[in-house]
């Protein structure tokens, strides 16, 4: 068996394809559209998984998009956050900051941060290899999540 994506639900495409890729950098790889369930599917990739040998289809990202407005809750406690691995967790953050975005869990320990997308889904960012040295103004930045 082989993993292949996760879905996740969005209200406005614009929004999270700035968040997606703008920000977190992931790149649309294909997108499908259908007039008669009125819905559109977009399928994005984490740019490291791009090098992922051809045969072993990279883990994506589906966003779906349904064409009629629906409130989206924050869904039930039994999904929890989609995970990524970063190069520099203090500049991902910089840049999400930067944009708008809220962190959420600031990478105070220099491992791991949490930020949530337009609608809300917890991302968790991950140092690739050892943590990095504690620095300001991360370190003593509150938490405004439960983590
Ligand atoms: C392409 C493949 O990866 C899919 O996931 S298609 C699954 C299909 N999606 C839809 O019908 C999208 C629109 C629908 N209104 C929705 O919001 O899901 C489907 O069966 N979806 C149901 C589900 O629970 O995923
Ligand atoms: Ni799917």
């Amino acid at each position: 068996m082989q993993y292949l994506h996760t879905m996740v639900r969005i209200t406005d495409i614009d929004q999270s394809l700035n968040f997606y890729c703008n920000l977190l950098g992931m790149k649309e790889v294909r997108r499908k559209e259908s007039e008669k369930g009125r819905f559109t599917l977009i399928f994005l990739a984490a740019n490291d998984d791009e090098a992922t040998s051809s045969e072993q289809q990279a883990p994506e990202l589906e966003l779906t998009w349904n064409w009629d407005p629906e409130e989206l809750t924050t869904g039930a406690r039994n999904f929890g956050h989609l995970a990524y691995r970063v190069d520099d967790i203090y500049a991902t953050c910089q840049h999400l900051m930067d944009n708008g975005v809220t962190i959420n869990r600031p990478p105070r320990d220099g491992h791991m941060a949490f930020v949530k997308s337009p609608d809300g889904i917890s991302i968790e960012l991950l140092q690739k290899g050892d943590p990095k040295p504690s620095q300001e103004p991360w370190a003593s930045m509150e938490n405004t999540g439960s983590w």
